[in-house]
């Protein structure tokens, strides 16, 4: 497989070290400064791209490799607010695009426990909140990973209503707390707490491979497919 790489920092190099492993080549390499390089990929040179970029560049990279028909997995946050006009772009180009906040296949089974954990948590007495700790050259807050996280819990939890990023004393507000420190890769923990106990679940991972290696999968799932996917489509959990 003909992999482009679009984005080029922490998350690019530690792709691009398991697509070399599992023997698949690299067909161009987009940071920055060689940007305009962008456009010159297409279905002859290149099978799928992986894109891990920053906040305000994802939603323009994103499109400009859906429209010269390549199918895109893309893993930068921070830029979701977009997600369903790149959605329909992708729908109106015929192309494909795969999405996911986290990429680690630990993070994934941490999503499902999560809602199922919300979920017995209807009616009882604890007061839920979240903390995420990632290095301190991320971007965005909270992080992707936290805000998935937070749709699950209100999604299957009738006592929040939203989230915010900040301490907050209304019980209808999931607080999500963001701490930055090195060189911590991405830990998430939600915490129940009653007058008499407290339940936490968490997830730390311990380097950026397990980001890496889902963000692989999901680019050989990809190639030759056109269509939204996601996780789910490609994880039996
Ligand atoms: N979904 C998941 O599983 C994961 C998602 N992420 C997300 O992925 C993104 C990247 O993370 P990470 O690799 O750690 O970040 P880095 O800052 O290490 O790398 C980002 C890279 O993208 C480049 N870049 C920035 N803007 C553009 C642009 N306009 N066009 C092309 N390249 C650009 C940067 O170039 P330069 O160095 O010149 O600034 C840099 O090389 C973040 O949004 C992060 O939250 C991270 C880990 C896992
Ligand atoms: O920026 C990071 O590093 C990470 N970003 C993703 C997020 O925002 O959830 C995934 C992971 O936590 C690492």
């Amino acid at each position: 497989m003909k992999v482009g790489l679009v984005g080029y920092g922490k998350m690019g190099q530690a792709i691009e070290k398991i697509l070399i492993a599992k023997g698949h080549s690299i067909s161009k390499i987009i940071n920055i400064d060689n940007i305009d390089g962008i456009k010159a990929i297409n279905p002859e040179n290149t099978d799928v791209v992986i894109e891990f970029t920053a906040p305000e560049s994802a939603l323009h990279n994103i499109k400009a490799v859906l429209t010269n028909k390549v199918p895109v997995v893309s893993g930068s946050t921070g830029w979701l607010d977009h997600y369903s006009e790149v959605v329909d772009f992708c729908n109106q180009q015929g192309a494909g695009f795969f999405y996911a906040s986290n990429y680690s296949l630990g993070v994934n089974i941490f999503f499902k426990l999560n809602e199922q954990l919300a979920k017995m948590m209807n009616g009882q007495n604890y007061e839920s909140s979240m903390i995420e700790i990632h290095h301190t050259q991320k971007l965005d807050a909270p992080s992707g990973t936290a805000i998935t996280l937070a749709e699950g819990l209100i999604a299957n939890n009738d006592s929040k209503t939203k989230w915010v990023n900040k301490n907050s004393n209304n019980p209808e507000e999931l607080e999500i707390i963001s701490e930055r420190v090195d060189p911590a890769p991405g830990t998430h923990e939600i915490t129940y707490s009653s007058v008499v106990d407290t339940i936490k679940i968490s997830h730390e991972a311990h380097s950026r491979e397990g980001f890496a290696q889902g963000a692989v999968l999901a680019a050989e799932f990809m190639a030759g497919k056109k269509g939204i996917y996601s996780m789910d489509d490609l994880l039996q959990l």
